[in-house]
């Protein structure tokens, strides 16, 4: 217990027990007479709560509700979260905290984490030092531009990284007084917020390349000098700048992008799992992307690496991607191709059989190549037809189809569609949530490729590890980890990935294949298995008084 006392020690949400101090805890704090008589449980609390909650008159408010609550009492808050994860996850998470970005300013209450503004540019060392608390395991970033599929919020981004937080602790265990949400306010090209008398933010048009480059290099030596052995997540920002940052700062501290290596990494786990149930491995499919944005090319990298670690050469590996774009497949003749977009690119050579002219197009690709993987992160809806679909179907027997762009309007195709076009056959994922599929009077869900699966145990396991890096390798074994957690391996009607209600259990498998591979990796010491085991376990916080 904290030397605070009487109000101090009420107001502290990492210490106050609200109606749950005891009559004695009453008696030594000072704060007889500040509660009513009754002294209750953490369990009557929690169930206090969730009847508040149900009370709301909609989901917007019961988010609201329960930010409020984070900031009151945070372990009767991941106490409550923990009592129903599949009902909270879609609350302070995706889909709701959506609207929580959108509507930040309006619905201000209370501050957390930190807000660093471009004017403030030259006090970067003391905004940071002037964190609520010294010691912290997690920072999740963002400047707000890209937030999920709603755009630019400006610091309205800031639900982003508290809501990312929340997570890292419910389900990877991390004390959530070592975690700290960051919002780097450069502006915004939101012209509603720019307009809203309430907006919160630094009204400004978004700073320059040049100017914001330059704020993040000193945003990041900034961190490194105060919290060097922090892990530094970016999320969120707009494609022009995520890939940039991250190459630029991979090798040189512990950080990664949770957009573009967090996704990839869920859905090559949902590819795994369904590779096995397919019975043919990812290093014999040829692997068909339609999308060939940051995402598109993250999660084709990904693969690449995975069938190059079951034993392909980096070309054969390259021969089994196809990557189609607006214009079509991808080929070294176009001159409209990015860097890593060109790495993908077909030599024209190995489609001039099939006679097309112009740049093949899905439907010649499924017609020519036996594709075993169709995979969308286009956001071109019903870009995967009937007549792609029954193509693919015709020529291979578990079809692995994963119409993965958000949200929910934009997916390349319906998994009920899928599912009936496939007689059942196709193993489906999707990005956005879907209602489940039915068959043989059987309600069956349809897998999320959501980077929760992922970020929370990565986030465990280098705090456990210790690591000082995150490596691909360590993103793919995390990878497989989840692939292996599949229900579906064991139950042919149970979908590809777990169960929000499992997702904490399986982080702790995550978060061990992930600890492991950092200290294959040499990034971090040396630790047998067992002692891994128990520094995961070391590591987890779980609401209790
Ligand atoms: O937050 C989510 O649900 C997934 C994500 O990172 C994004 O869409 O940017
Ligand atoms: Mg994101």
């Amino acid at each position: 217990m904290s030397d605070l006392t009487g109000c101090g020690l009420l107001s502290d949400p990492l210490r106050t027990k609200g109606t749950a101090f005891t009559e004695s805890e009453r008696a030594e704090h000072g704060l007889r007479g500040l509660l009513p008589y009754a002294v209750t449980s953490l369990d009557e609390q929690v169930r206090r709560c969730w009847g508040q909650i149900d009370r709301q008159s909609d989901d917007l408010q019961r988010y609201v509700y329960l930010r409020s609550l984070q900031d009151r009492n945070e372990t009767l808050f991941y106490a409550v979260l923990a009592h129903d994860v599949a009902r909270a996850l879609p609350l302070v998470y995706t889909p709701t905290v959506a609207e929580g970005c959108r509507h930040f300013s309006e619905l201000w209450q209370r501050p957390r984490g930190l807000y660093l503004s471009w004017p403030h540019r030259d006090q970067l060392v003391e905004m940071l030092r002037n964190r609520p608390r010294k010691e912290i395991d997690v920072i999740v970033v963002t400047d707000g531009q890209r937030i999920l599929g709603i755009g630019d919020q400006g610091v309205g981004g800031m639900g982003i990284p508290v809501g990312k937080l929340s997570l890292y602790t419910s389900i990877g265990g991390i004390d959530p007084a070592r975690t700290l949400p960051i919002l780097l306010d450069v502006g915004t090209d939101n012209a509603d917020l720019l307009d809203d008398p309430f907006y919160l933010g630094w009204r400004h048009h978004r700073i320059s390349d040049d100017d914001y480059f330059a704020f993040v290099d000193a945003f990041v030596e900034a961190v490194q000098a105060e919290l060097p052995e922090v892990l530094l997540q970016w999320e969120d920002f707009a494609t022009p700048h995520a890939a940039p940052i991250l190459e630029r700062y991979r090798d040189r501290l512990l950080t990664f992008n949770d957009d573009i290596q967090g996704t990839a990494a869920v859905a090559l786990g949902a590819l795994h799992g369904a590779s096995k149930i397919a019975g043919t491995p990812l290093k014999e499919q040829q692997v068909v992307m339609v999308g060939a944005g940051s995402a598109g090319i993250g999660v084709m990298d990904m693969v690449r690496q995975e069938m190059v670690d079951e034993g392909l050469s980096d070309a054969q590996a390259r021969a089994r991607c196809w990557i189609l774009d607006v214009h079509g497949l991808l080929t070294t003749d176009r001159d409209d191709l990015a860097e890593d977009q060109r790495a993908f690119a077909r030599d024209p050579a190995d489609v001039e059989s099939w006679g097309v002219q112009g740049n093949p197009q899905l439907a010649d690709v499924v017609e020519h190549v036996r594709a075993g993987v169709l995979l969308g992160l286009s956001t071109a809806k019903g870009a995967f037809t009937e007549e792609i679909v029954r193509t693919m179907a015709s020529k291979v027997e578990r079809p692995i189809i994963f119409p993965l762009s958000n949200p929910t309007a934009n997916a390349e195709a319906r998994p009920a569609d899928v599912d009936a076009w496939t007689e059942g056959k196709a193993l489906v994922a999707t990005g956005s949530p879907f209602p489940p599929l039915h068959r043989d009077g059987v309600d069956i869900p349809v897998a999320q490729c959501n980077n929760v699966y992922v970020f929370p145990a990565v986030g465990l396991a280098v705090t456990a590890a210790r690591a000082n890096r995150v490596t691909n390798a360590m993103m793919r074994a995390a990878a497989r980890a989840l692939g292996d957690a599949s229900p579906a391996l064991a139950d042919a009607k149970a979908p590809l990935l777990p169960a929000w209600a499992d997702v904490r259990d399986t982080a702790d498998d995550i978060a061990l294949a992930v600890a492991r591979q950092a200290v294959t990796d040499g990034v971090a010491p040396d630790a047998s298995d067992d002692e891994l085991r128990t520094a995961i376990r070391g590591t987890r916080w779980t609401p209790d008084y």
